[in-house]
């Protein structure tokens, strides 16, 4: 049942079944791809886990990768040992295979939010029900992984956006995310009303959105890179302590220059293949837009993310990156623990 429940949840709404028992405790619909899994005991290391997918409904390795956990957990493969939101984000996109329908769901995770529209109502559907999940698990330490895939290649195939808060990053996040294969992680800059910035903004937990892989449509996905990701999916549930990346190299990022579409007349100065994180040097013209200009990279070369010149006026069409250290590097005899230079 529970590894039938994604794609029940996208073929007929909510599956019928809306609680049953699996290894280690029970499982709980609580809405439209909302499920709840609770444990029968807590693990010393356990969190309170949010797992979010298809928050873009073109996004489906997250999808896949998550159906595959879910079943290893059904068939006694894992045990449940933490208490951990698993939710399927914006359902009628998946099953259309878009990013999103009117307007994209990752803009808006905020409580203020006056939009009216299916998006903006999921939205508040899932902003309710992570505030119920970590109101519930009130003494755990909180963590939301929302997992993505981008729309390009990228020089890094796996990283993670580290959202703006006032709350500091745990160190022991690093160790985990080398150890799922992650490849560098970009630090934003200001509030940017994610669904990860929506749990570190309103609830300090530790959130990331991951981005894995490129974009491809259900069976097409190539899950074998993700191996280690799954893993520490499977330690989540579990509430055990991920594997530490130890031997693997996590690059941070810092974000110098948000580029806006201002205006219809607006265009990326590079090929629509171009990768994410491809470096742009001194001088060279990133974007053009009829209303504030043209931006050029000034005097330090920079690496550009995310770049969408598509997106609705006003939002973001492409970041500008630089490195800033080392997050977390290989273990060497000499040193045997993280090093942070920040
Ligand atoms: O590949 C792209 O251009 C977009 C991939 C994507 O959906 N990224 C997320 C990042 C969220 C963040 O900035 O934390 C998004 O744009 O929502
Ligand atoms: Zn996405």
């Amino acid at each position: 049942m529970l590894a039938d429940w994604l794609t029940l949840s996208l073929d007929q709404g909510t599956p019928q079944h809306r609680q049953g028992v699996l290894e280690g405790g029970r499982y709980t619909i609580v809405g439209p791809g909302i499920l709840h899994l609770t444990p029968d005991q807590v693990s010393v290391d356990a969190r309170a886990t949010v797992i979010s997918v298809g928050i873009h409904g073109n996004e489906t390795a997250p999808i896949e990768l998550l159906g595959e956990s879910l079943a290893r957990l059904e068939a006694g493969l894992n045990q449940l040992g933490a208490p951990v939101l698993v939710i399927l984000g914006n359902l009628e996109a998946i099953r259309r295979g878009t990013r999103f329908i009117e307007t994209n769901l990752n803009r808006l995770f905020k409580r203020e939010l006056d939009l009216s529209g299916d998006e903006a109502d999921r939205a508040r559907e899932l902003m309710r029900a992570v505030d119920h999940f970590y109101a519930q698990h009130h003494g755990l330490p909180r963590l939301h992984y929302d997992l993505h895939t981008a729309i390009r290649d990228s020089q890094y195939p796996r990283f993670v956006v580290d959202p703006f808060a006032e709350s500091a990053t745990d160190e022991k996040q690093w160790h985990w995310l080398a150890g799922a294969g992650i490849q560098a992680a970009l630090k934003q800059h200001q509030h940017s009303w994610t669904f990860s910035h929506y749990s570190k903004h309103y609830h300090q937990a530790q959130a990331f959105t991951f981005e894995l892989g490129k974009a491809l449509p259900f069976g097409h996905n190539d899950l074998s890179s993700l191996k280690q990701m799954g893993a520490m999916l499977d330690a989540l549930i579990a509430g055990a302590r991920p594997e530490a990346g130890d031997g693997q190299e996590l690059i941070g990022f810092q974000v110098a220059v948000e580029v806006f579409r201002e205006s219809k007349d607006f265009r990326l100065c590079f090929a629509d293949d171009t990768p994410n994180f491809t470096e742009f040097g001194c001088g060279e013209t990133v974007a053009e837009d009829a209303s504030t200009g043209a931006t050029i990279v000034g005097n330090t070369p920079l690496r550009v993310v995310f770049p969408n010149a598509n997106v609705e006026l006003g939002a973001r069409a492409a970041l500008l990156v630089e490195p800033t250290q080392l997050i977390h590097q290989p273990t060497t005899p000499e040193s045997q623990d993280i090093e942070i230079t920040e």
